[in-house]
């Protein structure tokens, strides 16, 4: 196989970086590559901005799908990348140019020599939000098609190409998307017995906030809330009117995640009543945890050990999200960390990913699928 290309692919994919559920040009290239190749054991269907390829077995027993997530961030990069995004203010700074190259990799193999078992590939829109992996699951097609088991990767900038990271059960945590407007009374700079300050509403509310996890938690099970953004006000001699602070809140366990949210229910009415403003809390999207299949993992644990150019590394659980987690909850399967090797983290605007990555987890998951 000519993995240069599938390196080239990532490059060109790099550079057009589109949000959640507007991804039609990610759509119309991966189509595009995708009708390029053998038609012969291959059928494509679309789903808004999602794809599946099926791709019919020689002498079928199960459906195997291998589902890559196609959406960017709403951040600006910071390499000097000769393919740096070209849609401004747009990023593939969570890898998933990564995850779509290496998906059309293993999917060309297949294309041109027939697989035993029917795979399906999920090219899934939206896996930053507001969440792709739910509506697909209840798409006509999937209930159609329903997999009987599923596999993702998520790309780790801090192991090394080689490197393959999992667990057997809890692998990712439960998110929640937090926004809180907060609306007071504008005013002149000068004049603050006038108004009421939204800004300095908003800063209290984030300071009370730090108290949740280190008060209010067992410290025996993790969580994490972030405020990654706040906006307000107009300009600096006015006094604002206005406030959002948005954020994101992680937890191992349910029990954690109700607790949090009713902590800051508590908190926003005490802002409200102390700074006689009012606040309207929206939790936006919400992810399940990622829970690796225990039987189906073992296995291809035992596969990896197998293998060696591969380091299997039995990682913890993190406090990321991925909505894959909803297509585990249904269908048996796993998601594991990919070693690409980059000083600079997921959503860094500097992340660059090696990408000997492709070629060598192209090859990987290629024995992979025909081991199965
Ligand atoms: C792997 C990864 O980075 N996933 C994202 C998922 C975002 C979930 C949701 N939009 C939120 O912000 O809560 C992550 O940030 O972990």
């Amino acid at each position: 196989m000519n993995y240069s290309q599938f390196i080239d692919i990532r490059r060109e994919l790099h550079q057009i970086p589109e949000l959640g559920f507007e991804e039609w040009k990610t759509q119309e290239y991966l189509l595009s590559y995708i009708k390029s190749l053998p038609q012969q054991f291959i059928a494509i269907d679309t789903w808004k901005t999602g794809i599946f390829v099926k791709v019919q077995g020689s002498d079928p027993t199960k459906v195997i799908a291998y589902r890559a997530d196609i959406d960017g961030l709403p951040m600006e990069e910071e390499t000097n990348l000769s393919f740096k995004s070209k849609h401004e203010g747009k990023m593939h700074g969570c890898g998933h140019d990564f995850h779509m190259s290496i998906a059309l990799g293993v999917l060309t193999h297949f294309a041109n020599n027939q697989p035993k078992e029917t795979l399906l590939f999920i090219f899934q829109p939206a896996e930053e939000g507001p969440g792709g992996a739910q509506p697909m699951l209840n798409s006509d097609y999937l209930k159609a098609n329903r997999p009987d088991m599923i596999i993702a990767l998520h790309i780790a900038p801090e192991y090394p190409v080689g490197t393959i990271a999992t667990r057997k059960g809890l692998l990712f945590a439960n998110t929640s998307e937090l926004f809180i407007d907060f609306v007071g009374k504008g005013g002149h700079a000068a004049y603050p017995q006038t108004a009421n300050d939204m800004v300095v509403a908003s800063s209290y509310f984030v300071t009370q906030l730090q108290s949740i996890v280190s008060r209010n938690i067992d410290p025996l099970d993790s969580a994490v809330v972030t405020i990654g953004k706040i906006t307000g006000g107009t300009k600096q001699n006015i006094i604002a009117e206005k406030a959002r602070v948005e954020g994101t809140i992680r937890t191992l366990s349910l029990d954690s995640m109700g607790k949090i949210k009713d902590r800051i229910g508590n908190l926003v009415k005490g802002i409200e009543q102390g700074f006689e403003c009012s606040a309207s809390i929206d939790y936006g999207s919400n992810y399940c945890q990622v829970y690796n299949d225990e039987a189906v993992t073992g296995k291809f644990i035992s596969f990896l050990k197998k293998k060696s150019n591969v380091k299997f590394v039995e990682c913890n659980e993190a406090m990321t999200g991925e909505d894959f987690g909803y297509f585990l909850e249904e269908i048996p399967g796993f998601m594991f960390w990919l070693g690409v090797n980059s000083d600079y983290g997921l959503h860094s605007g500097l992340l660059n990913p090696d990408e000997d990555a492709i070629p060598f987890t192209i090859d990987l998951l290629v024995d992979y699928l025909k081991s199965v």
